[in-house]
């Protein structure tokens, strides 16, 4: 493999949707250059708006001021031309749609343009990594890193390794997101779904699997969640919260509980229709909830702006203070 850059300036981003221009916004507001690409014109057009709007968020909720936001903006620019975006990066993050021959398609293409040195490092949701690395020359500079929704504010993005992956690319990567000041985790095995997405999607097909057995409305199971385990979830996460609670009552809860939950691999009769309907959420107007005539827009400002609030609660609070296994 080729050397692991020295530093890391200049990015690439491939794919402008929901979440490349977001992470495309975390890189510039870091200071560096980004070239972000997407093959579909009109939405790499339009990303240069959804960014300005995050950035007046940002400015309003003064996390950021206004000259920072419009040098944050200017580092960004946009390109039909995978060997232009990429032309002397440092380190490419792929996010175009989740479906691997794509991936795969474009990793190829990345191995022939991208500088011998650059991390190539796919934002796939829980694909394999190793899948993805094995359509380029030289797997041992890709890894995965996936962000979460809007990448600009949750800190967290996981550090996957690949099965070829070098630990120089692994540990420059996750050095970089440190730097950055976003929380960084190693996962250090390539499973579906990764740690995030898994237990995600536990808590999500129960969800679902309570409101297709009518014991409670999604408004309900959505205040159960917000009000009660999710209020706990940023400050104890899961095996401080059993700590606090106590093994003996987790393992006494399991016994008569985990028979009982829904094992089912198959999704649901709800989200199965939803779907067939072309009721996608908020981008469509309907979802599990109504949305018609709502602007999606003003509403991920919203979101953002109340995450904000969180995020500067979560960064004043001592992560390491948790006793270490
Ligand atoms: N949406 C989320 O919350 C979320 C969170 C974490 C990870 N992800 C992952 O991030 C990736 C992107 O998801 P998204 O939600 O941003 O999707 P999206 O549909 O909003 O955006 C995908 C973009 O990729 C572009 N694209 C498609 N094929 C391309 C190609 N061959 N080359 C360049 N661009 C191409 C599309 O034009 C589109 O702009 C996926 O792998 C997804 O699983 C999504």
């Amino acid at each position: 493999m080729s050397a692991t850059p020295a530093r890391i300036d200049d990015a690439a981003v491939l794919g402008s949707g929901v979440m490349g221009h977001g992470i495309a916004l975390a890189f510039a507001l870091d200071g560096h250059r980004v070239s972000l690409y997407d093959v579909n014109e009109d939405l790499l057009a339009e990303s240069e708006g959804r960014i300005r709007s995050v950035l007046d968020t940002l400015v309003s909720a003064g996390e950021v001021d206004a000259d920072d936001a419009d040098a944050a903006a200017a580092r960004i620019t946009r390109t039909t031309s995978l060997s232009d975006a990429v032309s002397g990066v440092d380190f490419v993050t792929e996010a175009v749609v989740e479906e691997l021959d794509v991936k795969r398609e474009v990793f190829a293409e990345l191995s022939a343009h991208a500088p011998d040195d650059a991390i190539l490092a796919t934002n796939t949701s829980g694909l394999s990594i190793t899948a993805v690395a094995d359509a380029t020359d030289d797997p041992e500079r890709v890894v995965g890193t996936h962000w979460f929704n809007p990448p600009y504010v949750v800190p967290l993005v996981e550090v996957v390794r690949g099965e070829e992956t070098a630990d120089s690319v692994v540990e420059t990567t996750y050095d970089f997101f440190e730097a950055m000041g976003k929380t960084p985790v190693h996962v250090e095995k390539d499973i579906p779904g990764f740690i995030g997405n898994r237990i995600q999607m536990a808590m999500i097909y129960e969800a679902f699997s309570l409101l297709d057995r009518g014991v409670a409305s999604a408004e309900a199971i959505d205040r159960a969640v917000k009000a009660g385990f999710g209020f706990r979830l940023p400050l104890l996460g899961v095996f401080e919260k059993v700590d606090h609670s106590g093994l003996d009552v987790e393992h006494e809860v399991e016994q008569y509980l985990l028979p009982e939950l829904d094992r089912g691999t198959e999704s649901k009769d709800v989200l199965n229709e939803a779907v067939e309907n072309g009721d996608y959420g908020l981008k469509t107007g309907a979802g599990v909830y109504d949305w018609e005539g709502l602007d999606p827009g003003e509403i991920y400002d919203q979101r953002d702006e109340a995450l904000l609030a969180i995020l500067d609660l979560y960064d004043s609070y001592d992560m390491e203070r948790t006793p270490r296994t």
